[in-house]
């Protein structure tokens, strides 16, 4: 059984007696433990089909399945985990109590086990937060709150992850830096992660699979396996055959612009 399937799923918006055709016939297979990214031009509606995967929005037409059931039974039991383009952390928490906020939410004022816990400070200490468990969200950069919103929805204890251009509010170091930050933690993790995404080189970086998205209405228009070795590092973004997958992904954004 395909762990995710999209199956020839459309959707169209209406607003003020106007409607847009947001996705047309969109079908994708995705396996259990890969990593996704969704690209493509603004309005093509990548970040529809993640809410629809996610179950926070319906498709007209055709139909999802994760772990073989309607996304919103996947979403009351639990399976995923949401990181949006900013961290959503609350102010008045410390870290450390932000980091125990889907244990609250998702088990009606559950608990963090120890062991949990103890993941938690270890997923912090890993991206180089360990100083700061007991600060407020204020005494953190844009990028330190980012990496937060990151390793609680690896800490969540949810298979699968969203993310919904993670990274867009982030200047292009930091960025970098947590990408590669981001390729640690999944690969000691390996869960599911869709990742919305601008950037190609981020994209062929951290994914498996990339789906290069096309406009108005939006559609697939190819799906690229990146069969480059694990574990990825800093140096293979200098490879001939890294080169390659960007520069093909580039072509395909290129030729539907140009349509
Ligand atoms: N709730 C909504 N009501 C009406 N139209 C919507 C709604 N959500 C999205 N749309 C429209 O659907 C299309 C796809 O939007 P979506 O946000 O999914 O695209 P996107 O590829 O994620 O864009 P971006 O890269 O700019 O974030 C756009 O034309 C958008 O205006």
């Amino acid at each position: 059984m395909t762990y995710i399937s999209v199956n020839r799923v459309s959707k169209r918006f209406q607003r003020r007696g106007q409607s847009t055709e947001a996705l047309r016939d969109i079908a994708i297979q995705l396996e259990e433990g890969t990593f996704v990214s969704l690209i493509g031009p603004s309005g093509c509606g990548k970040s529809t089909l993640l809410r629809i995967i996610g179950g926070l929005e319906t498709a007209d037409d055709g139909e999802v399945l994760v772990e073989g059931v309607a996304p919103l039974v996947a979403q009351s039991n639990k399976r995923f985990g949401f990181v949006p383009q900013s961290p959503a952390l609350f102010p008045w928490r410390t870290i450390l109590e932000n980091m125990r906020l889907p244990f609250e939410v998702n088990r009606k004022g559950g608990r963090q086990t120890p062991e949990q816990s103890e993941e938690a400070k270890e997923l912090l200490a890993s991206v180089g937060l360990g100083d700061f468990l007991h600060a407020y969200p204020k005494e953190l950069s844009g990028g330190m709150q980012q990496r937060v919103g990151i390793v609680r929805a690896f800490a969540s204890g949810a298979p699968i992850l969203l993310m919904d251009e993670p990274f867009s509010a982030l200047d292009e170091i930091t960025r970098e830096r947590i990408r590669y930050q981001l390729m640690e933690i999944w690969e000691s993790h390996k869960k599911t992660v869709i990742f919305v995404t601008h950037s190609i080189r981020e994209a062929v970086f951290l994914s498996d699979k990339v789906v290069v998205m096309s406009s108005r209405p939006g559609r697939v228009s190819e799906v690229v396996d990146i069969r480059l070795p694990r574990p990825r590092s800093q140096e293979m973004e200098e490879t001939g055959e890294y080169l390659q997958y960007v520069n093909h992904i580039k072509g395909l954004l290129r030729e539907r612009w140009e349509q």
